[in-house]
């Protein structure tokens, strides 16, 4: 018997997502003979230390994630499951991502006090984001709201807007999913709407590159469609430097025709990316679409012809 030291953060939804990923390594530890056990070991990170300044105004990539990693590289810990929009792009030497699991819900969502949808909040209505990439698509949506920052994990977002703070607040769908309170959400944003961010509602597990029972185990919970739908949208994030305080969104899906098993045996099923760039009041929206059978080159191709429209532009001035 091994136990498998799982790092976690220690909000409400890094535990409750650790624990669920726990049940499902269990789950295949019994199917296919795997001899290990699982233990949950806290970390305080440095954006958990912050969360009394604005997180775009200290910067930086990972934020939650360098202690995680360092804890790992160090043995006190094997693995740790991290939301995919929160992981930086480049991993350090000797950790992998061993498994995408299936993506839930990849939307935002807003949620009102009023029980009023989008169209409906009244002119001057207070809506609580700190994500650029929201503010953006919601001031393009409805350019009469007033967009104010929030801080916090979902719990305190929940609190400020049930104690009169704001009017709404816009979360992703997923967060909400996985602490079972789906029943808050007052209306679902169309990815056409609102483009979700890089990886939105997706995991990624992270372990030693070194420890190969592990990643075996991993490799039965990695979800293919996810995995490759969300290396798209990381590419395309990559090409444009992002990390998760910018105005970028983008959502990749898989094909699904009747012809599904044939071209999925051949493995040429297609990626369709859809990427945007916003100026942080809405004023400008660039989209692309791409399809294509390389996540890489479809995440390449949507950021270059966003880059010809102008997104490096409104991108080097918010970086300024
Ligand atoms: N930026 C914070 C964050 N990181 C991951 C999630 C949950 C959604 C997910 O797993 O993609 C959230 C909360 C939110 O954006 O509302």
């Amino acid at each position: 018997m091994r136990t498998i030291i799982v790092g976690s953060r220690q909000s409400a939804l890094a535990l409750t997502q650790t624990g669920q990923v726990i049940d499902d390594l269990k789950r295949l530890c019994a199917e296919h003979g795997f001899p290990f056990t699982f233990e949950v070991k806290k970390i305080v990170t440095k954006g958990d230390r912050i969360l009394d300044v604005t997180l775009s105004k200290v910067g930086g990539k990972g934020l939650f994630v360098k202690e995680i990693e360092q804890a790992m590289l160090e043995r006190e810990i094997d693995m740790a499951v991290h939301s995919m929009k929160d992981m930086p792009s480049e991993l350090p030497k000797g950790l992998v991502n061993g498994a995408v699991p299936r993506r839930v819900d990849p939307r935002d969502c807003l949620i009102t006090r009023s029980g009023q949808g989008l169209a409906d909040l009244p002119s001057g209505a207070r809506v609580g984001t700190s994500s650029l990439r929201r503010s953006s698509q919601l001031a393009a949506l409805r350019p009469d709201l007033v967009i104010e920052p929030v801080r916090g994990n979902i719990d305190s977002r929940l609190r400020k807007l049930a104690s009169g703070e704001y009017d709404a607040i816009l979360l992703a769908a997923a967060g909400l999913t996985r602490m079972g309170w789906q029943d808050r959400v007052t209306a679902y944003l169309r990815p056409e709407e609102c483009l979700p961010a890089v990886g939105q509602g997706a995991l990624g597990i992270e372990c030693r590159v070194e420890d190969n029972e592990l990643r075996r185990l991993l490799s039965l919970y990695n979800d293919e469609e996810t995995a490759l739908t969300v290396a798209a949208e990381r590419r395309f994030l990559g090409v444009l430097n992002g990390g998760c305080q910018v105005p970028i969104g983008a959502f990749a899906t898989l094909e699904s025709t009747l012809e599904d098993s044939v071209e999925k045996a051949a493995g040429s099923r297609s990626i369709t990316l859809t990427g945007m760039v916003g100026t942080p009041d809405g004023a400008v929206i660039l989209k692309e679409s791409c399809i294509g059978t390389d996540p890489v080159q479809v995440g390449e191709e949507t950021a270059r012809r966003l880059i010809a429209k102008g997104a490096e532009k409104i991108l080097a001035e918010l970086r300024g």
